[in-house]
């Protein structure tokens, strides 16, 4: 069986940008697949030229074993794409859209009515649907845009980072949809900035840095590659640097800590790496009291995705996107979007 995804060696460059430099990806039938990055890595580049909306300089991409380079019209029938800013046509009400896209996708009158209503109820629109798309809330617009994009049933649905600007209730309404999509056999492919949504809904994540993927696999293979658990601790709530220090030289010293951060962002806060042992924190709490220090806060856990990420890159994926705010002309970028370069 074909994979759902594939994609190899893809490159695109913007003029002197180079996007995205050496990306791929496989993904299976019915996966979840989170594409993790931050701003400007390259994800948004990625998946238009996955969805036929941006012509690769190198590369093969394939949906289903359909070239997209070759064949979009046929790979376009597989794709469902959800764009990051949703551009709806505000004088249409939601079911005149839904109409339009059907019509679109030549599906036979008959099809559609059921398709629309099925959306429509799926979605829980119906309140809405015949009213002016230009009143609806962003949650709405999100989800009318949903419909949109599952209207002619595509195999393998892209979503670009869907939740930004939603609530957390809208979220998790949102990750039970797509979970519930996943169980009826729609592959999923979705890119995101925020680590705990990947985390909770994808099978397999890429981490993509600056154009590359620097590292792939399921949440969990690659939390256990970075290895060790994460203490945080603070002192005080704001810890004095001499006093920081001085804990900072005392934890080095115990066999279980591989590594300590003082956090000087953070109030002076520690990070520790430690052996993922069970008593991890008794015996740093032990060390600190012996020592005649205070402990405001103290807890262990897993690493996470950004973790991950800082074994990879030096970087977390806060301070990546922090450098990528300044240096992005984002007017430009949308007026050559817009032309489809
Ligand atoms: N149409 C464009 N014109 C010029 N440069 C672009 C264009 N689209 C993207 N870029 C540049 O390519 C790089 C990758 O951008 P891309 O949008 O793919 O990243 P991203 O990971 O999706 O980030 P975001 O989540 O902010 O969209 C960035 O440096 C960006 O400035």
């Amino acid at each position: 069986m074909s994979a759902a995804v594939l994609i190899n060696g893809l490159q695109k460059r913007y003029g002197s940008t180079e996007a995205v430099k050496d990306v791929s990806l496989t993904i299976q039938p019915g996966e979840i697949f989170g594409l993790l990055g931050p701003n400007g890595a390259g994800k948004t580049t990625t998946i238009r030229c996955l969805c036929t909306l941006t012509t690769p300089d190198a590369g093969q991409v394939e949906v289903n074993g359909i070239s997209v380079l070759a064949n979009p019209k046929a790979a376009r029938q597989c794709l469902g794409y959800i764009a990051q800013e949703v551009a709806l046509d505000k004088v249409l009400t939601g079911r005149e859209l839904l109409q339009l896209q059907a019509d679109i996708y030549h599906l036979p009158a008959s099809v559609s009515r059921d398709r629309i209503e099925q959306m429509v109820a799926l979605l829980e629109l119906q309140d809405w649907i015949d009213q002016k798309s230009g009143t609806y809330s962003g949650g709405l617009k999100k989800r009318l845009d949903l419909a949109l994009g599952l209207l002619h049933q595509p195999d393998v649905l892209v979503l670009d980072e869907p939740t930004v600007g939603l609530d957390i209730e809208s979220r998790s309404i949102f990750w039970q949809f797509l979970r519930r999509l996943k169980a009826a056999g729609t592959t999923i492919l979705l890119t995101s900035h925020y680590l705990e949504e990947v985390d909770a809904l994808a099978d397999r994540v890429a981490i993509i840095d600056r154009g590359i993927v620097i590292a792939r696999g399921t949440p969990s293979e690659l939390k256990d590659k970075v290895g060790g658990d994460r203490i945080t601790l603070r002192l005080r709530e704001f810890t004095p640097d001499d006093e920081a220090e001085s804990a900072r030289h005392l934890l080095e010293q115990l066999p279980l800590v591989q590594d300590v951060i003082v956090n000087s962002a953070q109030g002076n806060s520690l990070n520790l790496v430690v052996d993922p042992q069970s008593d991890a924190l008794l015996i740093v709490q032990q060390a600190l009291k012996s020592a005649g220090l205070p402990v405001f806060g103290i807890s262990q856990s897993r690493p996470s995705l950004d973790d991950v990420y800082l074994a990879a890159t030096g970087r977390t994926l806060m301070d990546a996107e922090l450098a990528a705010v300044g240096a992005r002309n984002l007017k430009a970028e949308r007026k050559q979007a817009m032309q489809g370069s």
